[in-house]
Order: structure tokens, then C-alpha cells, then sequence
């Protein structure tokens, strides 16, 4: 039987509620469909800072490099404002990121056609969408040195964050943005500020200059961000992929959150090169939503963005394309059947929690193995 293994994560706040509704599944696979999952638990974030002063520990690190794929909830609250910017929680998920190399992020924003009228945008406008969107994620201004705070002596502080991207980490994103949008309807729209910035310059001159030595044959469009978050909310379906920067790709995820019904409905896939002997990736898979401090505990949240970022990890990192299919429409299945946390709840719909949810697509995953 094929080992697979798997380094979860769970990390603050709703992480570890969501993670455990993907433990469910990892469960039935393994006893029901011979799945071979080998899981081992670690910790990030707030609960790794408590526990030893840091967002992530080097064993931890070492233990994410060397899995199959990696499984992230979430990091952050309130509890640890006051701890050094170096380890405060965020800095756990970014040394993941950047040490794995995971410089590709996708973001699929579909809308469930039982969700249509969840959305705060029209239902006309949202009905049928499937965009994704390709967020470069080891660059730029998250990363950029110099990033400093100076005390300038005159009562004033000076804040320095540096936007730097050099042009093979536009390639590499243009190149994957490219290759999916050839699996789906062929069109790119590139967004960045070219209007401001000497970053979005080459941004513009890069993907350009990708599109034409490989990639004619896809549509391509350029706009700048301000607008395309504009445009998101105007006509989202003008879209199919959109390549953006780290910070660009930060904020359109969030407001593409929005037109499915709701943050915790969008799941993720951070994906480093693949090894060019092997053809294997490294790989991490988390929602995009952070950890929810104001109904963390409570057991309401949403385990949708976290189950579907399993099943990206199940297509992408193990091929597992019929279980991957299968998962994504037990979550279309659940929802037809007005099964809802809160929230996505609408009239007429059963209120569940973030464990019977959990427990609803574990069923119809079940049920969809039996047919
Ligand atoms: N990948 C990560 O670990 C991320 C971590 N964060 C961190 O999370 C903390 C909270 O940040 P916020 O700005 O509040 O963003 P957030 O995404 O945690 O929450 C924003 C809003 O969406 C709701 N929400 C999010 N996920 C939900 C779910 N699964 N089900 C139902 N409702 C959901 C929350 O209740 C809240 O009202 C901060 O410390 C932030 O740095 C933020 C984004 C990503
Ligand atoms: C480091 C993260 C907290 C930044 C973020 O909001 C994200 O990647 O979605
Ligand atoms: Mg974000």
C-alpha cells in the first residue's frame, strides 16, 4: 500500500476546529479506501510561541519539508499583539512559505449554485463563476529587505517595507498561471500598478514577454489592481485566471471571498517547482481565511475552505483525482441539501455546527464511494 504523509498543522483560533473535520475524512479514507494517509501533528503560530517562543520550531520545519504535503489551518489573535514582530504568529506561516519555496498560490473562487443568493452581490452576477486566482507568494513586499522601523530623533518614526521581485519570480508565476488557464478557458488578466510602481513595470514587461516566447495561444489582458478589485465586485465573471503579486493577490483573494458567500468558503494551494528528477512539489494547503478570533471556540465556524483545501492537496500532491472530484461534490451535495453553518446560512436552511457540517461531508463522501 502507498504511504502518504501528511504534516498537519492546526495552528490558532478556528485552525484547529476546521483541521478536525479533515481528520475525519483522512480517517474514513484510511480505514474505508486503503488511502495510506500517515499523518503526524505540529504545531504554529500562537500555540508554537507559547509552547517555545517561536511561530515554528526547526523540528517542526523539518518536518514539513520532508512530508508529502502539508495541511495548515491558521494563525494569529489578539492574545499575541504584544509579542516581537519576528515571532509573532504570522511569521510561522511566512517561514513555511519561503523555506518551502512555495512561491505559487492558488486560490479558486467558485460559487456553489446553492450559495448564489449567500453572496452579497447580485445573484445574476455570481451565479456559475469559477475564477482562480494565481497569487505570487514568496516575494515581494511580505518579503522585501529593507523592512525596518527607524526612530528618526525628532518624534517621528520612519516605516520601511521594500517591494522587490526580480524577473525570474515573474516568470515562474506567469508560467503557472499560463499552464492552468490552458486547462481551463484559456485567458489571463495580469494585475498590478505599473501607473506607480517600478515593480509593476517589470510585472507588465515580464508576463508580456512570457506570454509571447511561450504562452500565445492564451488570452492575455493587463490591468492595473485598483481597478481589477473594482472589477471583481462589477463583473466577476469577465474572469477565468488572474496573476497577481503577493500583497495584489492578498486582498483579491479576501474580496473574491466574498462573491462565494463567505471567507470560509475559499480553500488554498501553495505549491513550490516541481524536483526535476522526482516531478514531485513541495506543498502546503490552507484556507484562505485567518483565524477568526471573534467565533474561535465556539464550534460555529465553517470547515468548508479547509476541507476543499484537502482536496486540492489530494488532486495536486497525490494524484488522487476521483477522491478529489468525489469531495468536492459532497461539499455541492451538502449544501444543495441546505445544510449551513452560519456564516452562509439563509432562509429555509438547516444551521449546523462546524463539527456537523464536518460530519455531513464525510457522509456524502461515504455515500458517493458507494454508488
Ligand atoms: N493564513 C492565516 O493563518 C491567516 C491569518 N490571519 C490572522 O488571523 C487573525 C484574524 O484576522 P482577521 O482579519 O479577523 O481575518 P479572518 O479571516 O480570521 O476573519 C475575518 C472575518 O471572517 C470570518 N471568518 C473567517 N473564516 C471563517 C470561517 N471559516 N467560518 C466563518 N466565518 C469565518 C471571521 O469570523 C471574521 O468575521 C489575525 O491575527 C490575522 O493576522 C489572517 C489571514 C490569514
Ligand atoms: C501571512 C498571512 C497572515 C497573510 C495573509 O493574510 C494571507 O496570506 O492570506
Ligand atoms: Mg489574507
Amino acid at each position: 500500500m502507498t504511504t502518504r504523509t501528511l504534516f498537519m498543522l492546526p495552528g490558532d483560533g478556528i485552525g484547529p476546529e476546521a483541521m478536525a473535520e479533515v481528520s475525519k475524512l483522512i480517517a474514513y479514507m484510511n480505514s474505508n479506501e486503503d488511502a495510506g494517509f500517515k499523518t503526524e501533528e505540529g504545531l504554529v503560530g500562537g500555540s508554537a510561541y507559547d509552547a517555545h517562543g517561536a511561530a515554528i520550531s526547526d523540528e517542526d520545519m523539518d518536518k514539513a519539508m520532508a512530508a508529502d504535503a502539508v495541511l495548515f489551518g491558521a494563525v494569529g489573535g489578539p492574545k499575541w499583539d504584544g509579542v516581537d514582530y519576528d515571532v509573532r504568529p504570522e511569521a510561522g506561516l511566512l517561514r513555511l512559505r519561503k523555506d518551502m519555496e512555495l512561491f505559487a498560490n492558488l486560490r479558486p473562487a467558485i460559487c456553489y449554485p446553492a450559495l448564489a443568493a449567500a453572496s452579497s452581490l447580485k445573484q445574476e452576477l455570481i451565479e456559475g463563476l469559477d475564477i482562480l486566482i494565481v497569487r505570487e507568494l514568496t516575494g515581494g513586499v511580505y518579503f522585501g529587505e529593507p523592512k525596518t522601523i527607524t526612530d528618526l530623533g525628532n518624534g517621528q518614526k520612519r516605516a520601511v517595507d521594500s517591494q522587490v521581485y526580480d524577473t525570474y519570480e515573474i516568470e515562474r508565476i506567469a508560467g503557472v498561471a499560463f499552464e492552468l488557464a490552458r486547462t481551463r478557458s484559456n485567458s489571463v488578466c495580469s494585475m498590478e500598478k505599473h501607473n506607480v510602481m517600478k515593480s509593476g513595470v517589470l510585472w507588465k514587461e515580464v508576463v508580456t514577454a512570457t506570454h509571447q516566447a511561450k504562452y500565445s495561444d492564451v488570452t492575455l489582458t493587463h490591468m492595473l489592481a485598483d481597478a481589477g478589485g473594482m472589477q471583481l465586485v462589477r463583473q466577476p465573471k469577465q474572469f477565468d485566471v488572474i496573476v497577481t503579486d503577493n500583497l495584489f493577490g492578498d486582498m483579491l483573494s479576501d474580496v473574491a471571498a466574498m462573491l462565494t458567500g463567505s471567507l470560509g468558503m475559499l480553500p488554498s494551494a501553495s505549491l513550490g517547482a516541481p524536483d526535476a528528477k522526482t516531478g514531485s512539489r513541495k506543498a502546503l494547503y490552507e484556507p484562505v481565511h485567518g483565524s477568526a478570533p471573534d467565533i474561535a471556540g465556539q464550534g460555529i465556524a465553517n470547515p468548508i475552505a479547509m476541507i476543499a483545501s484537502f482536496a486540492m492537496c489530494l488532486r495536486y500532491s497525490f494524484s488522487m483525482i476521483s477522491e478529489a472530484d468525489r469531495l468536492e461534490n459532497a461539499i455541492s451535495t451538502v449544501l444543495d441539501k441546505g445544510i449551513r453553518t452560519g456564516d452562509i446560512m439563509a432562509e429555509g436552511c438547516k444551521q449546523v455546527s462546524t463539527s456537523e457540517m464536518g460530519d455531513a461531508i464525510v457522509n456524502a463522501y461515504a455515500a458517493s464511494g458507494q454508488a
